[in-house]
């Protein structure tokens, strides 16, 4: 045997012993029988990949599950439709799922070049064809191969793959189209549909640029949000499911539901509106709840509505019709006590649900409670640890005017806003309501039209506080002297009573 003596005749030597086995591979590729070829063309890998110094990676689109994109498949696509977009010549511009923008990624075949840690990589897409003689109409198999130098495998594998799975994630975290989910009522065609949950697109603008409330507690909300939302790896130090329960409560009209729109805005989550009412039972609670995904905002408004949590609905009986119709006057627009009778959601089912295995499942999760009545409730139910942040949203206060007038009339100041304060400081008035008085009438109201609107409300509400106290003290004195007169009745009642 001949040893080759320097670097150059090396080469040579290698470069012959392939050319001369590609020379056989092709004979017999050609003019064998398919068994041989078979048991060659495994070898043939073998022996190709001792030369060969490079590794390649595969991630198909349909990978195992026919029926669902791999998750890898559409993170490694994000990933490179940011990278190939600046140095790949063929791309592609696809409508995105939902989503109204082009997203352009790499074309079919094209090849770019990706650096990490100064190691060189090449990533191409690729697709494979169906069989053309399938009894049943396939569809390509698309996947990106990924190559690189067998001497980095540890860092590749280990590192550089996690970043971009990482990354392409974050990427389509941040180009979705968030969803707003609701659970209705079972239809006849539920059993055919895939998820519990129907969706729209979430399009709410409110932020909390716009939602008026005083600026400290904003920035300590915004503050306690964006905490939560980089707390991935704390939550799983201290063992801990990765989810936050806020308890929103005040009177109608102070921003509850606007601050959740909000909060998804922020923290660009989506969110399901679960109405508990229409929920059949509590296996169909737990159901919906392992169907939300991460990077959600789970909302129950309206809590104190439904009965069987709070304790009413054996209470109910025991009350006065009186007592009923005062209790449906409040809760007039909210259609949820129509349909309690029909849920079987329990107090313990929905404890479950906020910290039941089932909860931690998927991470990274706020739960939303929103209530007018919160001394109702359960303290089970609003208690830390469950419900971890408690917010009050209250009635308009100078502070919070300031950001409805900077939003509807664009204005920092102005010489009626002392008389505005004043007013405030002895009246009660919801947001909704100084909202409603800053919009336009007519195309000819200006801003000083507005604001003088918001006195007249203002000044209309102050009365109407000043006459429910009035009644109220009318009351409460009818109320005394009744009492007092049914004392003189027993007081006189007595000595009869002593003389027999
Ligand atoms: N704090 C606020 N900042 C900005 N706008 C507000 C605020 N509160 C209320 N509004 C305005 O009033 C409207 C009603 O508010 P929202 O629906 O958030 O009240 P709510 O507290 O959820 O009431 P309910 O208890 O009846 O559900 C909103 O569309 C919004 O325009
Ligand atoms: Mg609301």
């Amino acid at each position: 045997m001949i040893v080759p003596q320097t670097m150059t005749e090396m080469w040579a030597t290698m470069g012959s012993t392939i050319a001369s086995f590609m020379f056989i591979s092709a004979i017999i590729h050609q003019y064998c029988p398919y068994e041989v070829r078979l048991y060659f063309g495994k070898y043939t890998q073998r022996i190709m990949s001792f030369f060969y110094p490079y590794i390649k990676i595969s991630i198909h689109e349909y990978a195992g599950d026919r029926l669902k994109r791999s998750e890898a498949y559409a993170a490694v696509e994000a990933y490179l439709s940011i990278n190939s977009s600046k140095c790949a010549k063929r791309l592609k511009a696809e409508m995105a799922k939902d989503c109204s923008n082009l997203v352009l990624s790499m074309d079919e075949y094209e090849r770019v070049k990706d650096e990490f840690q100064g190691i060189q990589v090449w990533w191409v897409s690729s697709k494979v064809m169906p069989p053309l003689q399938s009894m049943y109409p396939q569809q390509e198999r698309r996947y990106y191969r990924l190559t690189f130098h067998k001497r980095y495998r540890g860092v590749i594998s280990e590192v550089y793959l996690k970043h971009v799975m990482q990354q392409g994630k974050e990427i389509r975290v941040r180009n979705r189209q968030r969803k707003l989910y609701t659970n209705g009522s079972g239809n006849k065609w539920q059993i055919y549909k895939q998820t519990m949950w129907n969706h729209i697109v979430f399009e709410h603008p409110a932020t909390f640029d716009t939602l008026a409330m005083e600026p400290a507690k904003k920035q300590e909300i915004i503050e306690d949000l964006v905490t939560f939302s980089e707390s991935k790896d704390f939550y799983a130090r201290i063992g801990k499911a990765w989810k936050r329960g806020y308890l929103l409560y005040g009177p109608p009209g102070t921003g509850k539901s606007t601050m959740i729109a909000a909060m998804a805005n922020l923290l660009n989550y989506d969110v399901y509106d679960l109405e508990l009412t229409a929920v059949k039972d509590n296996s169909e609670l737990r159901t919906l709840l392992i169907e939300t995904t991460s990077k959600s905002i789970i909302v129950i408004e309206d809590i104190d509505c439904s009965l069987e949590l709070t304790g009413q609905r054996n209470k109910k009986e025991e009350k006065s019709p009186d007592e009923d119709k005062e209790k449906s006057e409040k809760e007039t627009g909210k259609e949820h006590h129509k349909e309690e009778t029909s849920s079987k959601v329990t107090l313990s089912g929905l404890l479950n649900f906020i910290d039941g295995i089932w909860s931690a499942s998927g991470g990274e999760r706020l739960i939303v409670f929103t209530t007018n009545y919160v001394e109702k409730l359960d303290p089970a139910l609003v208690r830390r640890g469950r419900m971890d942040k408690h917010i009050e949203l209250s009635y308009c206060s100078f502070e919070a005017f300031k950001v409805l007038s900077r939003n509807y009339l664009r204005l920092e100041a102005h010489p009626l806003f002392d008389k505005i304060e004043s007013l405030m400081k002895e009246t009660k008035i919801t947001p909704a309501d100084v909202a409603e008085s800053l919009m336009p009438k007519s195309p000819l109201d200006d801003a000083e039209k507005c604001l003088s609107h918001l006195i007249q409300a203002l000044e209309e509400a102050e009365e109407a506080t000043e006459k429910a106290d009035k009644d109220a003290s009318r009351q409460n004195a009818q109320a005394a002297t009744k009492a007092a007169e049914g004392r003189a009745k027993e007081d006189a009642a007595q000595p009869q009573e002593n003389s027999h």
